[in-house]
C-alpha cells in the first residue's frame, strides 16, 4: 500500500540574486538562535522575493562598494544567482518526523518556507498534506502548525495573550494555560513578548505552533539556544505530538537531537538531498565499523594485518592505543582477539564503535565551517 505523505517536495530550485546573498552578512541564523535572539531574530511574515535582503541596511555594503567578501560560498552560482535549493526532493510520511539536517547555508530554511507558502519554488512541485502551500493557504493554514522565530509576535503582548488569541482562531485548541504549563511558561504568561527571555520567547513560539492541534508541524532549530530542561521538555512534547499522530519537520544543527527524535533525517548540502533515510540506517549504512583497544606500544601490526580479512587496517595512535577498521563482524573480533592470544597480548578495554550520525554528516557534507 501506497505510503501517506504528509509532505512531497519533488525536484525544488530556488534562486536568489547574487546581490541580495551578498547582502547576507550577518550571524547565521542558527547563531542568531544561539544568541538568544538579542540580536534580532528574523521575522517570517511572508514571501521574501529575491532582492528585498532580510538584514537591515546598516548591515549591508554600500551598493557603490564591491562587498569585500568572497563570493557566497553556499548555493551554486548560475548566471549570477545563487541556487539556494538546486533539485531537491524528499517526503514525509504522515506521522513520522523528520529532520532535516545541513551545514550553514545548505537550503534548509529556504526549502521549508517554501512549504510553509512562504516563498515561491521558481520549479518543482511541493504537495503539504496533499496541498499546493500557497494556492491552498487557507485551507492549510488551521491544519499546519508554524514555529515562527519573532514574525506575528506582538513585543507589547503578553505571553498568555498571545498563545489564547492564536488559540482562539482554533475549533479545537489545547488549553492555552495548560500548554504554558507544560513548557515552564506558567511563571511567564502575564510577561510581555519583547521582556521574555530568547529561550522563553522561543518556547511560547513553539507552544503557539501546536496550540490549534496541527496534523502537521514545522519546528526551525526548535532547540537552538534552549537550557538543558528547556531542550528535555521540548524533546518530550515532539516525543509526545507523534505519539498523537502529528507529523513533524524540524530543521536543526543538533545531531544528538536528530538521533532522538527523528524517524526519518534528510541530510542536505548545498541545496540537494545528499542522504535520506533513519539515523540507523545512515549510521549503519555502507557504514565501516571501527574496533578500539588497548595494548603495549609497538605491536607489530604487519602481522595482525595478515591474520584480518583484505581490506582492514589497523593503525597505532596514540602509543598503546589501536585502532581496526573494516566489516566489524564477529569473525574480525574473532580474527583479532585470536591474534592478540597467539602474541601473548592482553588486548584491553577492547569496544566496537559505531559510526554516529555526526560522523556520517561530516562524511557528506565535508562539514566545511560556512560564513
Ligand atoms: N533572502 C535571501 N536572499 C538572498 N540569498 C538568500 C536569501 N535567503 C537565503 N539565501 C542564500 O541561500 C542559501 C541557502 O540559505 P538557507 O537560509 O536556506 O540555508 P540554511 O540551510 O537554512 O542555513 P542555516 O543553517 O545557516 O540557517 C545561502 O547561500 C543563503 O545565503
Amino acid at each position: 500500500m501506497a505510503e501517506i505523505l504528509a509532505v512531497s517536495v519533488a525536484g525544488l530550485v530556488k534562486t536568489y540574486s547574487a546581490r541580495s546573498a551578498v547582502t547576507r552578512t550577518g550571524p547565521s541564523r542558527a547563531d542568531r538562535r544561539r544568541d538568544g535572539g538579542a540580536r534580532g531574530r528574523r521575522a517570517r511574515r511572508g514571501p521574501r522575493e529575491p532582492g528585498s535582503g532580510e538584514f537591515p541596511a546598516v548591515l549591508a555594503p554600500h551598493p557603490s562598494e564591491p562587498h569585500p567578501s568572497e563570493p557566497p560560498t553556499s548555493g551554486r552560482v548560475a548566471d549570477g544567482r545563487i541556487r539556494a535549493v538546486d533539485g531537491l526532493s524528499f517526503s514525509v510520511p504522515v506521522g513520522s518526523v523528520t529532520a532535516l539536517l545541513g551545514p550553514n547555508g545548505a537550503g534548509k530554511t529556504t526549502t521549508v518556507e517554501i512549504c510553509e507558502g512562504f516563498r515561491a519554488a521558481d520549479a518543482g512541485e511541493v504537495r503539504i498534506l496533499g496541498r499546493d502551500p500557497i494556492a491552498d493557504a487557507v485551507e492549510l493554514r488551521p491544519r499546519v502548525g508554524i514555529m515562527l522565530q519573532s514574525g506575528g509576535m506582538y513585543p507589547g503582548a503578553r505571553a498568555g495573550e498571545m498563545l489564547r488569541l492564536v488559540a482562539a482562531h482554533h475549533r479545537d485548541p489545547l488549553d492555552p494555560a495548560a500548554l504554558l504549563d507544560r513548557l515552564g511558561l506558567t511563571d511567564s504568561a502575564a510577561t510581555p513578548f519583547r521582556r521574555l527571555s530568547g529561550g522563553q520567547q522561543q518556547r511560547l513560539s513553539l507552544a503557539m505552533a501546536v496550540v490549534g492541534r496541527p496534523e502537521l508541524v514545522f519546528l526551525d532549530e526548535p532547540t537552538a539556544g534552549l537550557d538543558v530542561a528547556g531542550r528535555r521538555t521540548t524533546w518530550e512534547l515532539i516525543e509526545e505530538l507523534r505519539a498523537a499522530g502529528v507529523t513533524v519537520v524540524l530543521t536543526t544543527h543538533a545531531m544528538d537531537e536528530a538521533e532522538r527524535l527523528a524517524d526519518q533525517v534528510t541530510i542536505i548540502n548545498h541545496g540537494r538531498v545528499v542522504a535520506t533515510g533513519s539515523p540507523a540506517e545512515l549510521t549503519r549504512g555502507g557504514a565501516e565499523g571501527q574496533l578500539r583497544f588497548r595494548a603495549p606500544a609497538g605491536l607489530d601490526l604487519a602481522t595482525l594485518l595478515l591474520a584480518l580479512p583484505d581490506g582492514t587496517t589497523a593503525k597505532e595512535s596514540p602509543s598503546g592505543h589501536y585502532l581496526v577498521e573494516g566489516t566489524v563482524d564477529p569473525q574480525l573480533l574473532a580474527a583479532v582477539t585470536a591474534w592478540c592470544a597467539g602474541n601473548g597480548v592482553l588486548a584491553e578495554d577492547l569496544r566496537v564503535e559505531q559510526r554516529t550520525l555526526e560522523d556520517v554528516f561530516v562524511e557528506l557534507t565535508g562539514a566545511e565551517l560556512r560564513p
